[in-house]
């Protein structure tokens, strides 16, 4: 470990890649008080050497649905591994603790560590479902109560994440990528990186977040803010417009060639460069400059306006106050210009041979390219969008202002083309998405056509502004043309449900299983060590998942199972399996992780193999089919007749 690394670990951070990926925060003490001052008591009463199992699980699928990836396994393994107080962590207790607890239980924790525990899980990346553990822990009672809490804050979160962008990755389909940007919005900094990180495994396709890319591999993407643009008011602005050609090598003006192509394209796309901002212009030729070869640009820095499907052209006078606030005219730069003697920085006026309003003329500096300033009101052109799913609309007013993103793009794109370079595309941030994305296909493919440029019609459309599963299922209907989503909010903070239910439960002690009764039957537990199956049909659909009691023998490919709902007892169905999957895998024990640990980028697959096991009636968004979890005969039996042993008898009076 470097000396950054050191320091960033010892600020409570990741530790470096090399060795673990550990985040730092997460350590013995990061639990709640609860744990240990039972852990005293436990030891105060002499259960030392009690052994227990622990269940790991959840009562109900968040998000309104049917299925919940299991993540935050890998986590879980370095936790035990590393398990144990340092004297700081002692010294801290003592201070802490109430006042009388013996020296010895001090001594007792220093010497604590996990080896003696055993951890069963079912695979990291997995579809689990309600009630049946993904994780078992068997072990001194003790350790294993001690690790309740930091275990359920590893699972519950990262589950529920990779749960979240597996949805919003069902909805957008495949061949959409999706980007995270939540860093911003998350929980704080170790929610954003956890985010990042289980958004991946989810089925993202990378983040904004850098050190998230840094500490878990995972490719680290981006495009520009709005302050970009906005740093830039004219082409007067650029210290440098000279760009190497990728090919020649020879040094050339890319703002001349993106001003000569604006001036074109502003009839293809009808647009006219009045109607564009010269700063955003700038900007972009800045940003194309720094990046030829990934220029990726916003486009809606200048307010963007809605669609209106009304059948009308509308005249907005020149005067118009929004875009005289957001937009210098032309007339505006024009004049600002006639100032300037002798013109040093040239605005585009000049460099386009503008005739300004009061009759000035300047020549272009090869001079042609005449475009006469509008002195009149402008009126603005209706365009008909068709949608790839056969609807049209006739948008009222025309996103003067996006179309000014589009036609700047354009032109900066055309321009690093003649230089050798292919720009990557545009991201919108406002606006309605659906329609602005297929103005922007549209107008790529008009100018793929008129410039014989014919990637062009394949730059990528990213989209982003509060985007959540409803919003993309919402333009899959209206149809789009978007390539990619940059998510953020709602994908980090899991607007829909904030949070998984893992819970941790003792189910056995000392060989004893032991049942929690609840007035809620959901509520009741599943007692004693227990084995889980997930049966298959013939079809390579999961159909089933029993628990079992672990005594048991396993479930037979090709033999009737008799599977029974836990609690209720004319719920029961028998299941003659193709297919026989035991959940668990020993993952730890002995003070060792047992199994071969997957990258991230194999549990991200293994999460898309064990979605495709799942009929799409339970994946649906809407009223999903519950997936059925089944106990065997045997074990519905045992649960009951230890409820009954378990339940009060009331008494009458
Ligand atoms: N075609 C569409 N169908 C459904 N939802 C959309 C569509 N286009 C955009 N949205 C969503 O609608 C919301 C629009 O947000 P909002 O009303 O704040 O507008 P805005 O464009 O961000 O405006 P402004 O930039 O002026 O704040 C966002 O959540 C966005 O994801
Ligand atoms: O919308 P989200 O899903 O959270 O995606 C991330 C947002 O972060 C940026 O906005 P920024 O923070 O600059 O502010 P904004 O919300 O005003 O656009 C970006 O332009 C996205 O809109
Ligand atoms: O790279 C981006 O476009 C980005 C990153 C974070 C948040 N919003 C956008
Ligand atoms: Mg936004």
């Amino acid at each position: 470990m470097n000396d950054r690394e050191m320091s960033c670990n010892a600020g409570g951070q990741f530790m470096d890649r090399g060795r673990m990926n550990q985040n730092g925060v997460v350590q013995p003490l990061l639990t709640d008080l609860y744990q240990i001052t039972m852990a005293y008591a436990y030891w105060k009463s002499g259960k030392i050497d009690d052994q227990a199992v622990f269940d790991l699980f959840f009562r109900n699928n968040p998000f309104h649905g049917e299925f919940t990836i299991f993540a935050g396994l890998e986590e879980c393994l370095k936790f035990l591994d590393s398990f144990h107080y340092s004297q700081s962590d002692i010294e801290y207790l003592r201070q802490t603790l109430p006042e009388g607890i013996e020296n010895e239980f001090f001594e007792y924790l220093g010497n604590l560590t996990a080896h003696d525990v055993t951890l069963y899980a079912i695979d990291e990346g997995t579809v689990a479902f309600p009630r049946v553990p993904i994780i078992k822990l068997e072990g001194p009672l003790i350790i294993v109560q001690l690790l309740e809490t930091t275990l359920l804050t590893l699972v519950n979160y990262a589950s529920l994440m990779a749960t979240n962008a597996a949805r919003y990755r069902m909805v957008a389909g495949k061949h959409v990528k999706l980007l995270e940007f939540g860093l911003r919005r998350a929980q704080g900094p170790d929610g954003g990186l956890s985010a990042s990180k289980y958004s991946y495994t989810g089925g993202f396709d990378g983040t904004s977040n850098v050190l998230a890319g840094k500490l878990f591999n995972i490719p680290v993407r981006g495009t520009h803010a709005h302050a970009y643009i906005t740093s830039f008011s004219s082409i007067g602005e650029l210290k440098t417009r000279l760009l190497k050609h990728k090919q020649t090598g020879v040094m050339e003006d890319l703002l001349e060639h993106a001003v000569r192509h604006r001036q074109m394209l502003s009839h293809v796309l009808d647009v006219s460069t009045e109607e564009s901002s010269e700063g955003e212009l700038a900007a972009m030729v800045s940003y194309a400059i720094a990046f030829p070869d990934g220029f990726m640009a916003l486009v809606d820095t200048y307010d963007v306006k809605s669609r209106d499907t009304e059948q009308v052209t509308q005249v907005l006078p020149q005067t118009d106050s929004k875009q005289k606030l957001s937009q210098p005219t032309m007339l505006e730069l024009g004049q600002s210009l006639a100032t300037l003697t002798p013109p040093t920085t040239p605005t585009l006026a000049m460099l386009n041979g503008h005739k300004q309003s009061n009759g000035q003329q300047f020549e272009s500096s090869n001079g042609h390219n005449h475009v006469e300033l509008a002195t009149e009101p402008t009126t603005t052109t209706t365009t008909t969008i068709s949608y790839s799913n056969g609807s049209a609309y006739l948008p009222k007013y025309v996103e003067k202002s996006f179309r000014s993103g589009l036609l700047n793009f354009s032109a900066v794109a055309l321009a690093l083309n003649d230089l050798g370079y292919h720009a990557l595309g545009i991201r919108i941030d406002s606006g309605d998405l659906a329609y602005l994305s297929c103005l922007a296909r549209e107008a790529f493919e008009k100018v793929a056509e008129r410039f014989k440029v014919p990637w062009f019609n394949k730059l990528t459309i990213v989209a982003s502004n509060d985007i959540n599963e409803e919003t993309i299922l919402s333009l899959n209907e209206q149809g789009h043309k978007i390539d990619c989503f940059g998510i953020g909010t709602h994908l980090v903070t899991c607007q829909r449900q904030p949070a998984l239910g893992c819970v941790y439960k003792l189910v056995e002690i000392n060989g004893q299983a032991r049942i929690k009764l609840s007035q809620d039957v959901e509520k009741v537990t599943m007692p004693g060590n227990k084995n889980a199956y997930r049966l298959y049909s013939a079809d390579g659909h999961a159909l089933i998942d029993l628990l079992q009691k672990d005594s048991e023998h396993p479930p037979a490919v090709g033999q009737k199972v008799l599977c029974r709902h836990p609690f209720q007892e004319s719920k029961r169905a028998y299941v003659i399996p193709s297919h026989v999957e035991s959940l668990y895998k020993i993952y730890w024990k002995s003070g060792k992780i047992c199994q071969h640990l997957p990258t991230l980028e194999q549990v991200r697959e293994k999460v898309q193999i064990s979605l495709k096991t799942l009929r799409n009636d339970h994946k649906r968004t809407l009223n999903p089919t519950p997936y059925k979890v089944a106990v065997s005969d045997n074990l519905y039996n045992f649960i009951h007749d230890l409820w009954l042993q378990n339940a009060p008898i009331g008494e009458l009076s």
